[in-house]
């Protein structure tokens, strides 16, 4: 089985989950979701009015990818922070890009947060509603037992 741990990180937490994930799963690649500098702010507050704004409007930012052939994995595992409870806007670019190429494949999601994770999981699965979602997890323990199996 062949696994992309793709991940968007605004301050590096969700970085350091994914690494630590990409170094437990077996036949691995690992890929960074990034934006242009200026998307957000460095202030959380700034940045989740911004973010707000995105998901109301529809307005996403744009995201930086290498070039990738989805379809060579069978697992795309998503890291992503909680923002308002959801996940971060720039996931959102990313899921309706694996809709758009019609990624036929299995995808599953990480985050991380400080507790708070609110709508994660139905949010992750409303915005890939097109996606062969498997299922969504806190922190990056234990996901290399749970997406091998
Ligand atoms: C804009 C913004 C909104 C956030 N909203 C939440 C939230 O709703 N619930 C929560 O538990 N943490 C929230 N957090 C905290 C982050 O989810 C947490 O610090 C996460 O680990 C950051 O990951 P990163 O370092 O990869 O960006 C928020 C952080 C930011 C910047």
């Amino acid at each position: 089985m062949k696994t992309l741990i793709i991940y968007y990180s605004g301050s590096g937490n969700t970085k350091r989950g994914a690494e630590k994930i990409h170094h437990e799963v077996k036949n691995s690649d690992l890929v960074e979701i990034k934006v242009p500098a200026g998307t957000f702010s460095a202030d959380m507050y700034e940045t989740n009015d911004i973010f707000k704004e995105q998901i109301e409007t529809n307005q996403l930012p744009q995201i930086n990818l290498p070039k990738v052939d989805f379809e060579q994995y069978d697992l795309i595992l998503i890291g992503s922070p909680v923002w308002s409870g959801m996940p971060a806007s720039p996931i959102k670019s990313f899921l309706n890009e694996l809709q758009r190429v019609n990624y036929s494949g299995n995808v599953a999601s990480f985050f991380t947060d400080v507790g708070q994770d609110g709508n994660y999981d139905q949010t992750f699965k409303t915005w890939g509603k097109n996606l062969n979602i498997i299922g969504t997890r806190r922190d990056s323990s234990k996901i290399s037992e749970w997406i091998e199996k």
